[in-house]
């Protein structure tokens, strides 16, 4: 790991986006809206079904695990074999969504192959789909009107305004364009006037991009993708990815490398990763609000 050099003055605390206190900062309001809700003996409760054992949704199960006690919203996981059925995730599907109880359902992805996923999410009621997948709430997103959002999403859009990052006319562009990510991201984005590329596998050369790059979205779940000679000066980068190189949580990011030229950076754990388990709290929260006919 090459070493970071900093020279005298220069404010290296001030260039890393802190999601991580951020997180904690949103989540004590938070608690306040679940106390209010225990009032009226309403239990947020949501169910998350992963399927199979990927690395990352293992890190998501974990840290939702610990931010779920502390804010007094109760997850319940449903664990399911790599060879799982279809028929019988439907079937899951179908009792969690008539369950009143229930005001959060979310399927992890990536799922295994023999899983048509998007089938399954289709399942999910609107009213309980805490990850906004299904068709209706996808459309509602493009359309700016609602009322949840890819947790993802709203973690790095609250990171940016809580830095006061700018977005108007700049240059945004994201490496990865799944449904939980890279998509709904493109739709944010255009919201907030940034003009938008959306890069993947297929993409000719993905540096003549993000050297043009205001902002660098990474989530592609590839350790070392960005390199320093792919982005400008002042580049702001937000790292998503989630990667485990021997042994250490790393992002798509070399971190040390790119440090030096960007204006604000996200780090690899601390950065997106808890924002994203703090803002599917807040969507359990509007969703259970919603479903007792409370306002936000
Ligand atoms: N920190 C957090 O809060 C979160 C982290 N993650 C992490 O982010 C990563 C991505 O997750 P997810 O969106 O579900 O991933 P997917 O695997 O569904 O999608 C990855 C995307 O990245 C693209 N891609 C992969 N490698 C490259 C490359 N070398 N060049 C250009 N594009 C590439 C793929 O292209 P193509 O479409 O052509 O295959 C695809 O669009 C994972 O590591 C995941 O664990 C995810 C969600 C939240
Ligand atoms: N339907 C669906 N929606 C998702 O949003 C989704 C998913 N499936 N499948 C898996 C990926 C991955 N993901 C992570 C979220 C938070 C951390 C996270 O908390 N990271 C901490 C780790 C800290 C620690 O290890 O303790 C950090 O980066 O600091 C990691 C990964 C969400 N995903």
């Amino acid at each position: 790991m090459p070493a970071i050099f900093i020279e005298e003055g220069n404010d290296l605390m001030g260039k890393i986006l802190d999601g991580k206190a951020l997180a904690n900062l949103r989540a004590d309001k938070l608690k306040e809206k679940v106390t209010d809700l225990k009032k009226q003996n309403i239990i947020p409760l949501f169910c998350v079904i992963n399927i199979g054992d990927d690395p990352g949704s293992k890190v998501y199960v974990r840290t939702k695990k610990r931010r779920a006690k502390s804010v007094g919203i109760i997850q319940k996981i449903y664990q399911l074999p790599t060879d799982e059925q279809q028929s019988d995730l439907l079937a899951l599907i179908d009792k969690l969504n008539a369950d009143p109880k229930v005001y959060g359902i979310m399927i992890q992805l990536p799922a295994p192959k023999q899983i048509n996923v998007n089938q399954a999410v289709e399942r999910i009621d609107p009213n309980k789909d805490v990850d906004c997948l299904t068709p209706s709430n996808v459309g509602r997103l493009w359309q700016g009107n609602h009322f949840v959002e890819p947790a993802t999403i709203d973690g790095i859009m609250a990171l940016l305004d809580h830095y006061q990052i700018d977005l108007k006319s700049k240059d945004v562009v994201i490496i990865g364009c799944s449904n939980i990510v890279g998509k709904p991201l493109a739709a944010l984005m255009l919201e907030r006037d940034a003009t938008v590329s959306v890069l993947h596998l297929e993409t000719k050369d993905i540096s003549e991009y993000t050297k043009r790059a205001d902002v660098l979205i990474s989530a592609a779940g590839q350790a070392n993708l960005v390199t320093a000679d792919m982005v400008k000066d002042g580049v702001v980068v937000i790292d998503v990815g989630i990667n485990h190189i021997r042994g250490h949580l790393v992002g798509d990011v070399a971190f040390d490398d790119v440090l030096p030229k960007a204006s604000y950076i996200t780090p690899v754990p601390g950065g997106v990763g808890p924002l994203t388990v703090e803002s599917l709290m807040e969507q359990v929260i509007k969703l259970t609000r919603r479903a007792n006919g409370l306002r936000e």
